[in-house]
């Protein structure tokens, strides 16, 4: 940024970072795309040349009154960056989602009409799918109905909002609450359509970085790709990330080959992570989509991957993955691996993770939605707050007579113990009292019953023990198993997602809050993307992968490819075996030492022929 002589850099700084650091000058600053392989360093030189910032600009930066934003894909990666620019206020660090709450929250009355337009859509489509339906009184018909006067009393209601919020933290219901979809694809439609947002954001953040770019909603990206290039002076747009580290649908796809040609390409071509039998099992990987293939450091190992093959039908993973770690540690002479604490076992696969964590009831049908799964996977939205934050410490204080908490969750989420309930302040002995005995009604049954999560929140808005949000509430009134396969056709996907995932029982709720507090201790794709590790033993298996998304039986030569799959493949679109490819390399790209995979398949033959053919020597295959 400031004239700087080559000498000021420190000797860790490699050509990218200074590079990247000249991009970053205020006076005439350069867009660029960083695009590169797993472990090439990418994240090192965003945290480098930060640093390199915060310590020669950070005066130039004050004076303008302006601040360097830095956007990360998960609240992880967020913490991380923040803690080594050790939380210094020029530099705004969050994740997209807050960082397009901050943009647009001023802007009361844009928000209101957008939300106009989009509930009048949303209402008209509902509308439609009533008039169709041959039985007005069938229970679509009814569902649907629901589902619209529900968006209906949204819309009556949403000029009486003075100030929008998003994602409140209690969890507590509240009508003005906007979700995810609608904060990213508000922020996208203002920075597009407004000069006067545009100027606020340039202005505001001469610089914007964004790590994990690859998976940033495209709409949004292609926002601030016409900020950028309508503001070239005094704007730019620094975007970090691999396209073969895209697991998600949702990101820019042609993001690597759609950007203006003015834009920096800098290359980082060294795979400082992995050893050098790694480096070449991932450039395998990817030969056949991108020309990007990698080279080992100079001081990378040798380093060692097998392939256990092992028939899907074997029921005791458990010990097979065990004799897996004794066979490993035989063929490697190294020790640590038959200790189960240092190899990290990656299911990567969300849905694998909820199987094995045992939340796949919850969780699964929420991810299945494509609107749904950043919040399911984060735990963000209005409902899962709600879930998380009040209905099972509720439960949990329950149980345990904790009697205070009780009463505090009470409080914060419902209007009966306030002043707001005329009951309450007229007799609040008597309302005490009704509390007192629902809650022993309720603790009896939960101790004594296998409860779904359905009736949980039914009973505690019976009784109004709390209040239900009102987009969970209209989830609530219909149980989703009366419906046919035919009838499901009709509904709003959200609400089927939302539907299956109720019937789910409190331990399955349980262990997905434990999931997203990170206490579970099953390592997925988002939490170890990234992440590097001595030992991986990379587990594919789809049983337990819940196989909407993943299918490595189709990667691994197992099963023929679909003609849906060949036809996406043939037109250029995204595919199931594709998707499994990308994530494939995730997973191997983390060892640094030695990487284990284990396929379970239904067809072991097919795999090692197919295995032998493609990625790996005849003698790393093992038959199990
Ligand atoms: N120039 C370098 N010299 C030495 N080590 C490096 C260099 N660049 C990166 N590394 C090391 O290589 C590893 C991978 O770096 P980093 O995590 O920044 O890569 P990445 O490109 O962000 O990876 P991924 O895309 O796989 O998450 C880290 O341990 C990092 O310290």
């Amino acid at each position: 940024m400031t004239d700087i002589n080559e000498d000021n850099f420190p000797p860790h700084f490699d050509d990218v970072d200074k590079d990247i650091y000249h991009f970053l000058n205020l006076d005439s600053p350069s867009s660029f795309l960083l695009f590169a392989g797993a472990g090439s360093g990418k994240t090192r030189t965003l945290v480098n040349v930060l640093e390199h910032v915060k310590k020669h600009d950070l005066n130039r930066i004050i004076d303008t009154g302006s601040r360097i934003a830095v956007i990360t894909y998960t609240n992880a990666a967020c913490n991380e960056i923040k803690h080594r620019l050790q939380f210094d206020p020029a530099f705004s660090v969050s994740t997209i989602h807050s960082f397009a709450w901050d943009l647009i929250k001023p802007f009361t009355e844009d928000i209101r009409e957008f939300l106009r337009q989009r509930l009048a859509d949303q209402i008209s489509e509902l509308q439609e799918k009533i008039y169709k339906v041959r039985d007005k009184n069938g229970k679509t018909a009814v569902k649907n109905a629901k589902s619209r006067d529900s968006k209906q009393r949204r819309l009556e209601q949403i000029d009486r909002i003075t100030d929008f919020s998003y994602s409140p933290t209690a969890g507590k219901p509240e009508r003005d609450a906007l979700n995810h979809v609608e904060v990213i694809a508000m922020a996208s439609e203002f920075i597009v359509s407004s000069a006067l947002m545009q100027t606020l954001l340039t202005n505001k953040f001469p610089i914007l970085l964004i790590d994990e770019s690859q998976d940033t909603d495209k709409n949004l990206m292609n926002a601030l790709i016409a900020a950028q290039q309508n503001n070239q002076n005094k704007f730019a747009l620094g975007l970090f990330g691999d396209m073969m580290q895209r697991i998600y649908g949702g990101g820019k796809e042609d993001l690597d080959t759609g950007l203006p040609s003015d834009w920096k390409r800098p290359a980082k071509l060294i795979n400082y992570r992995c050893p050098k039998r790694v480096v070449t099992l991932i450039n395998n990987i990817r030969v056949d989509i991108d020309d990007m293939q990698q080279e080992p450091s100079k001081s990378s190992l040798e380093g060692i991957v097998r392939l256990f093959i092992v028939n899907a039908q074997q029921k005791d993973k458990h010990q097979i993955e065990a004799s897996i770690r004794a066979s490993m540690r035989d063929i490697t002479n190294d020790e640590m691996w038959v200790d189960a604490e240092s190899v990290k076992c990656l299911t990567l696969e969300h849905a694998m993770a909820a199987d094995r964590g045992g939340f796949a009831e919850f969780f699964g049908p929420l991810a299945s939605n494509s609107d749904l799964r950043d919040s399911v996977l984060n735990g963000t939205s209005q409902e899962l707050k709600f879930i998380i934050n009040l209905v099972l410490p509720l439960v949990e204080a329950i149980v345990s007579d904790k009697h205070f908490e009780i009463t505090r969750l009470i409080k914060l989420g419902s209007t009966m113990m306030s002043s707001s309930n005329t009951d309450f302040v007229r007799e609040p002995i008597k309302c005490i009292k009704k509390v007192d005995t629902s809650i022993e009604k309720f603790k009896f049954k939960l101790i004594n019953e296998e409860l779904t999560l359905r009736e949980v929140i039914e009973y505690f808005s019976r009784s109004g023990l709390l209040d239900v949000p009102e987009r969970l509430n209209t989830h609530m009134d219909t149980d989703i198993s009366s419906f046919s396969e035919e009838e499901r056709e009709e509904l709003e996907k959200e609400y089927i997602a939302w539907g299956l995932a109720l019937r789910a029982k409190m331990p399955s709720v349980k262990s997905y809050s434990n999931y997203i507090n990170e206490s579970s201790g099953f390592a997925t794709h988002q939490g170890v993307k990234g992440l590097e590790f001595d030992r991986v033993m990379a587990v594919l298996d789809d049983d337990s992968a819940g196989g909407f998304l993943f299918k490595y039986e189709k990667l691994l030569g197992a099963e023929p490819l679909s003609s849906t799959d060949m036809k996406n493949e043939a037109d250029g679109k995204d595919s199931t075996p594709l998707r499994t490819r990308r994530l494939f390399y995730v997973i191997c790209s983390r060892a640094e030492k030695s990487l284990a995979i284990v396929a379970y398949t239904n067809n072991p033959e097919a795999v090692k022929a197919n295995a032998i053919q493609s990625w790996f020597k005849d003698n790393e295959v093992v038959m199990l």
